[in-house]
């Protein structure tokens, strides 16, 4: 649209360069009016330009759980109460360690209320919500912990199997060490923002570490 009014200033400014002092304003005006014009058409071309080349991976937001889909991304993973109780811990951080994601926070608690309730909203209108909050405050720690590393979210997902036991792959956790999915031992962030949601719920900025570790190139690496 610019372009056009520019060119038909151009056109405008010739038909009225009748005297010499009309004709010299209206040279000096049809040279500012090319020069807007020749930017315009620049800026036009670059569009053109940009718009045709292939998108470009654009840097995701930045929050508690990490860059998605960076060596940064993080993953809220707890073991529940009957996890702590069955003495899982060391086989559940050994599956994430082997992977090659690092554990930059943990803490041992037993939940409130009011927490297990938050981190369990969206299956407030379920039926088995009451038994589930009762259940993951029952006075057994769970195990909070962030792991970190690329698709941790995704590949997290996968370690920890399907909700219920009888669906999970055999060689996940839930597959390989539960039956019941009202004990299905392990929770593991579904998606980069509950991921950001959970990991601010259970952890404060200060007590996530960044460290590197020494196998870290090794995992990461694309060649
Ligand atoms: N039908 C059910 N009966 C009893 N408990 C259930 C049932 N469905 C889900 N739960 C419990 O609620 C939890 C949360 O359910 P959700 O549908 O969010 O699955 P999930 O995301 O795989 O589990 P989690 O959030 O614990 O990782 C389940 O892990 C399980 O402990």
């Amino acid at each position: 649209m610019f372009a056009r009014t520019a060119a038909s200033a151009l056109r405008g400014s010739s038909l009225r360069a009748m005297s010499t002092a009309a004709a010299q304003r209206a040279s000096s005006s049809a040279r500012r009016s090319a020069a807007v014009a020749s930017s315009l058409t620049a800026a036009a071309g670059l569009t053109f330009y940009a718009l045709s080349q292939p998108s470009l991976e654009l840097e995701g937001p930045k929050t508690i759980a990490g860059e998605y889909k960076t060596v940064t991304e993080r993953s809220f993973v707890m073991l529940k109460p009957d996890g702590t109780s069955r003495q899982l811990l060391g086989k559940v951080i050994n599956r994430f360690e082997e992977k090659g994601y690092k554990l930059v926070a943990i803490k041992s608690l037993v939940p409130s209320e009011a927490l297990a309730k938050e981190h369990y909203a969206d299956l407030a209108g379920r039926p088995f919500y009451p038994g589930l909050v009762k259940y993951i405050t029952c006075g057994v720690p769970v195990i909070a912990m962030v792991f970190e590393g690329k698709d941790v979210i995704r590949q997290g997902r996968r370690i920890v199997g399907a909700t219920n036991p009888l669906e999970a792959d055999p060689g996940s956790v839930r597959g390989q060490y539960a039956i019941s999915v009202g004990r299905n031992l392990i929770h593991a962030s579904d998606g980069f923002d509950s991921a950001t949601t959970e990991i601010g719920l259970w952890f404060s900025d200060a007590e996530i570490a960044s460290y590197k570790t020494a196998n870290e190139e090794w995992v990461v690496s694309d060649n």
